[in-house]
């Protein structure tokens, strides 16, 4: 399997080289040459596989070339052996057309769990094979980081650098960075927001100072073998309600739109995939683009749902290549465009080809608040502030009643205690596998949103390479 690069002049390289890689050297990201498919007979036979096992079906053809099918195999049991729950990834029902797939079971309490875990061990085993040191540089608006540094903690050959917008994340997601003792952690509060962060480690693959002396590594979902990993959920919730004999469709909750665009790879292998449902807060970029192709950047507004106070979405990059023609050079053009500008028109084929499969909503505070008031008080079930808002979404989508709609439940609603309090007057405990998180002592440093101090602070502690 080859990679290429969205802007169209960087190497193509295999699935080691773009796990490594993270961001491609013109700025673009990496997407397979073309979409390995399945039969219908071949996602049939899938019914009924423990998780790991379903994993390696769905992921074979993407690693092919760089791993066995036994690596991958012993990957997949080792990293999805750290989930709580036997199912990894449960489906529950809200009522007779809602369901709710749990992605919350891992280490870290939200579904970045489930490709991190994954990667953290693609990482080890790369770096085995040659002789390298990776400095990570990552951007967190609460859950990439916690789940990266989980994955790596403490890891030979690994460094890593998390920035995280300072002031803008709950309490239980930052203690979750910062309370990790382990050597090779470095956490970073910027001033600023996450794009601003985001921002930051793009420019730092591109810097050949940084880049000549040490090796740039992404954990964020601008590295393809995240939204790998991701891929594999949407079938298993599909093979539970009926697939590939029956269209399931699946509300997103959505910020730098990885895990909805594992839902566009999922539907392009075959699995029947009635709608994609883009759910954001009021951080709206996406919602807008899809409704009405006006990709435009505002300022970015802080809610109860941080993780997807998110102006710049970087995966959205990846449909547009992949809807419009996969034209690299053109998409280039376009995306110095908006970078300039921070504003920018869908093209008519770009934004046919989303509206096939992807519609979109938007909730405010009070839409997000009355979701989970109604998973509460009509369903039993707590549910967390962003997949509050992908249920807003899934609720007012105006789907027949006969297909079944799920909605990925992103995070544990503990995660965000104060603000699933304040809407259902219930206080989510925190599980017991994450320990006294309260009781640890914290350590981060605190940094202008300046790039050059973050590009000096890690100059000065990272591992060179040259
Ligand atoms: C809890 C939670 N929900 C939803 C999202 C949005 O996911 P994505 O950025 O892949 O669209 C994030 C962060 O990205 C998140 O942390
Ligand atoms: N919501 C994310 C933002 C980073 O997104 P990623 O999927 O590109 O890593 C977070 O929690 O950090």
């Amino acid at each position: 399997m080859k990679y290429v690069s969205t802007r169209g002049s960087a190497p193509a390289l295999d699935f080691e080289g773009v796990t490594l890689a993270g961001l491609a050297s013109d700025g673009g990201l990496y997407v397979p040459e073309e979409w390995p498919r399945f039969s219908e007979a071949e996602i049939a036979a899938m019914r009924g596989l423990p998780y790991a096992e379903l994993a390696v079906r769905v992921m074979l053809p993407f690693v092919e070339g760089s791993l066995t099918e036994d690596e991958l195999r012993g990957l997949c049991q080792r990293a999805y052996g750290r989930f709580a729950h036997a199912a990894v990834t449960p489906l529950t029902q809200f009522d007779q057309q809602h369901h709710l797939l749990e992605l919350f079971h891992g280490p870290t309490l939200a579904f970045k769990d489930v490709a991190l875990q994954l990667l953290g061990r693609l990482f080890e085993t790369f770096l085995a094979r040659r002789e390298d040191h990776l400095t990570i540089v990552g951007a967190t608006s609460g859950d990439t980081g916690s789940a990266a540094i989980d994955a790596v903690a403490g890891r030979a050959g690994v460094d890593i650098f998390m920035l995280h917008p300072a002031g803008r994340i709950s309490d239980v997601q930052r203690r979750q960075m910062t309370t990790v003792k382990a050597p090779n952690v470095y956490n970073i509060a910027l001033e600023g927001s996450f794009d601003d962060a985001q921002a930051m480690v793009k420019r730092m693959f591109s810097d050949g100072a940084m880049n000549g002396r040490f090796h740039i590594a992404a954990v964020n979902s601008i590295n393809w073998a995240r939204l790998m990993a991701q891929v594999v959920y949407y079938f298993a919730a599909a093979l539970q309600l009926g697939g590939p004999d029956r269209k399931v469709a699946f509300s997103v909750p959505t910020g730098n739109f990885g895990d909805v665009f594992a839902g566009y790879v999922a539907a392009q292998m075959g699995l029947p995939i009635e709608r994609l449902i883009v759910a954001t807060n009021v951080n709206d970029i996406l919602h807008r683009a899809i409704s009405s192709g006006d990709y435009s950047a505002g300022t970015v507004e802080p809610t109860a749902a941080p993780s997807m106070d998110i102006q710049v979405s970087s995966n959205f990059e990846r449909l547009l290549f992949c809807e419009g023609g996969r034209d690299g050079p053109a998409l280039a053009a376009q995306m110095q465009g908006f970078d300039a500008a921070r504003a920018m028109q869908l093209t008519n084929a770009q934004r046919e080809g989303a509206a096939a499969l992807f519609t979109s909503a938007r909730a405010d505070a009070a839409a997000m608040n009355e979701s989970m008031r109604w998973a509460s008080e009509a369903c039993g079930e707590i549910i967390d502030p962003h997949t509050a808002i992908g249920l807003h979404a899934a609720r007012a989508s105006g789907l027949a009643a006969d297909i079944p709609v799920v909605t990925l439940a992103t995070a544990h609603p503990a995660k965000f205690r104060d603000a699933v309090e304040r809407a259902t007057g219930q206080r989510p405990a925190l599980p017991t596998r994450v320990g006294d998180l309260f009781e640890r002592e914290e350590r981060y440093d605190t940094l202008p949103g300046d790039y050059d101090a973050v590009a000096a602070y890690v100059a000065e502690r990272a591992t060179a390479v040259s």
